[in-house]
């Protein structure tokens, strides 16, 4: 992990009529960290991801996405920085009409119309691979994965771009404890080989300990904290001391002790 910023998030706002979710929200990633993002259910965290990729446009506030101000740019604009990161949505986002592999090409298509197939398919097939799945899983179709084997196939169509940065929203959930640690593992592998810098969104106390650098918590709309999870526990806010020191807080440090 290095000290420069990669995300710089000032004063940052978000609401929904009368429902406010951020209110002065500050929050700085560091290239090269796998940054985790929890808090209580509803507190934002999948709208602070939307604000930052530019999905969510907030009441105020800056955010810095790699050198670039998000807020207010044009299309064309956008979409050359959104280029620069690869996106897991919670539910894998795939198109059910088109196979893993035209799945993971869609990108490749959108920005660079003129690489044809059979280069394209090579490109597919490599990504494909990257993210653990068998070659076989190219031609076949999100019905017709398993729930991990669709992650894997959301983080090929992430990764199809060469991002510097990828954001994971609860790539775990809904996988089985060894398949969440199987995801955990290559995600922390490819961090380390491609050099990325990951935003995860969790509410898996495995995960955070496995592999996140450091972790932001959310809670009375904004970032009340970030460090390293023994910095956290230091800390005597009730949400953060129930989570980290809580029952299952506890067996996720004790399961990765005996790991
Ligand atoms: N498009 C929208 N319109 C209205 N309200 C919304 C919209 N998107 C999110 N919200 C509200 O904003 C709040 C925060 O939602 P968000 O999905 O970011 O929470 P979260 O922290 O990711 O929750 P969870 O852990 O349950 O996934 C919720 O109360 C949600 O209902």
């Amino acid at each position: 992990m290095s000290d420069e910023i990669i995300i710089t998030i000032r004063g940052l706002r978000n609401s929904f009529g009368e429902q406010v979710i951020h209110e002065d929200l500050d929050l700085d990633v560091r290239r090269g960290e796998i940054l985790g993002v929890v808090g209580g259910s509803g507190t934002g965290k999948s709208v602070l991801m939307r604000s930052i990729i530019g999905l969510q446009t907030p009441d105020e506030g800056e955010v810095e996405v790699l050198g670039e101000n998000m807020i207010g740019r044009e299309e064309d604009e956008a979409k050359n920085i959104r280029r620069r990161w690869g996106v897991l949505f919670q539910n894998g986002a795939l198109f059910s009409t088109l196979t893993v592999a035209e799945n993971v090409e869609v990108p490749i298509r959108e920005y660079f119309p003129f690489i044809k197939e059979p280069l394209l398919d090579e490109i597919a097939g490599y990504k494909i691979a990257m993210s653990g799945l068998p070659a076989n899983a190219g031609p076949k179709y999100p019905s017709e994965l398993s729930g991990g084997m669709r992650k894997r196939a959301g983080l090929a169509r992430a990764l199809a771009l060469d991002p510097e940065l990828l954001f994971l929203d609860e790539p775990t959930a809904g996988l089985d404890p060894i398949g969440a640690a199987a995801f955990d593992e290559l995600i922390e592998g490819l961090k380390e080989r491609l050099e990325l810098t990951v935003f995860l969104i969790t509410h898996d106390l495995d995960t955070l300990w496995a592999i996140c650098d450091r972790v932001a918590v959310l809670a009375d709309r904004k970032v009340v904290a970030v460090g390293t999870i023994e910095e956290l526990l230091a800390l005597d806010h009730p949400w953060i001391q129930e989570y980290f020191n809580g029952p299952r807080g506890r067996a996720a440090l004790a399961g990765l002790k005996g790991r």
